[in-house]
């Protein structure tokens, strides 16, 4: 098991942030974690890497309980910029994780090469961009090529070219078998970037999958709902209830002719069918802004 969290309850003070989180990942992946401000992706990622204490439950990683600190071997993790320090340069910050998990100095170039920041290598931080510190940030996180990569905000102040790039060298790791978690209000790169989205809404956890979500769609209105979902249940076609008379019904479900061909036999009338294709965007509206 990759990841494994149950019941994970965590509160601050009075308020409840986590209210019982259950997460089992069993193969590498990439996995998006989103939600409004405040919803508790950083108290998440900071309880799993036992950055934070909490009031219930459990968390395994790499088969490892998280409070082992043997894990950070082959777990890394990418907090915001707030953990760097000035006065140091981005090699020297590199060269101490080299020193204190055993790697070798010439990761150190290989690493920068990869993520495309050698010009700025030997700059002090403090003179560092956004960007540039978040691309520090990366090359630190994966310098000791983890198993499990965790990441808070990764995405934040890189221009396109950048976002590409890291992009590129977060696919490379994931195929070569890592599993990355990442919080990120960039709907679009999750788009691109992730297989399954973790939405975080009153404390809990809902999947979804990406591959689901890229689907097509079909809303569908007759003139007898009712009716037509009887002969829906009938075939097991599997569909989605919208409003009266109204259902919605993903591509891989519904063979077009063939619902045609049911609801004429039955003599349910088809006034409209309409085709679209959801993403995170249009998922995240729907759970957090009530729009259907
Ligand atoms: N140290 C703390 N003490 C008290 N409350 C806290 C503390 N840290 C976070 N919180 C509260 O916990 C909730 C979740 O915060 P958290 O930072 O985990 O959310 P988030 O989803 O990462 O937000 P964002 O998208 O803005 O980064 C918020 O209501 C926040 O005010």
């Amino acid at each position: 098991m990759i990841i494994s969290i149950q019941n994970l309850k965590k509160q601050y003070k009075k308020e409840w942030v986590l209210k019982g989180i259950h997460i089992e990942v069993k193969t590498p992946t990439i996995i998006a974690l989103v939600g409004p401000n405040g919803s508790g992706k950083t108290t998440l990622l900071n309880c799993m890497t036992n950055l934070l204490g909490f009031s219930e439950g459990d968390i395994y990683l790499l088969g490892k309980k998280h409070t082992n600190p043997s894990i950070f071997k082959e777990v890394s993790y990418l907090q915001d910029n707030r953990i760097l320090y000035g006065n140091l340069t981005g090699y020297d910050h590199l060269k101490f994780i080299c020193d204190v998990q055993h790697i070798p100095h010439n990761q150190i170039k290989q690493v920068a090469e990869k993520i495309g920041m050698t010009s700025y290598l030997k700059k002090r931080v403090r003179n560092y961009s956004l960007g540039m510190k978040q691309h520090l940030l990366l090359a630190m996180s994966i310098i000791n090529k983890p198993k499990l990569l965790l990441m808070d905000e990764p995405l934040t102040g890189l221009d396109p070219s950048s976002a590409i790039t890291i992009r590129n060298v977060l696919l490379e790791l994931h195929h070569q078998g890592t599993t990355i978690m990442l919080s990120s209000h960039n709907l679009d790169e999750i788009d691109r970037l992730t297989n399954t989205i973790y939405f975080m809404k009153s404390g809990l956890i809902m999947e979804e999958s990406l591959a689901e979500l890229h689907q097509k769609q079909y809303i569908v209105t007759v003139n007898d709902g009712e009716k037509a979902m009887r002969i829906l249940k009938e075939h097991a076609i599997p569909y989605r209830f919208i409003q009266t008379n109204q259902l919605s019904f993903v591509e891989m479900d519904l063979k077009l002719p063939h619902f045609i061909q049911k609801m004429t036999e039955h003599e349910v009338c088809i006034e409209d069918i309409d085709s679209y294709k959801t993403g995170a965007e249009q998922r995240y509206q729907e759970l957090f802004e009530g729009v259907e």
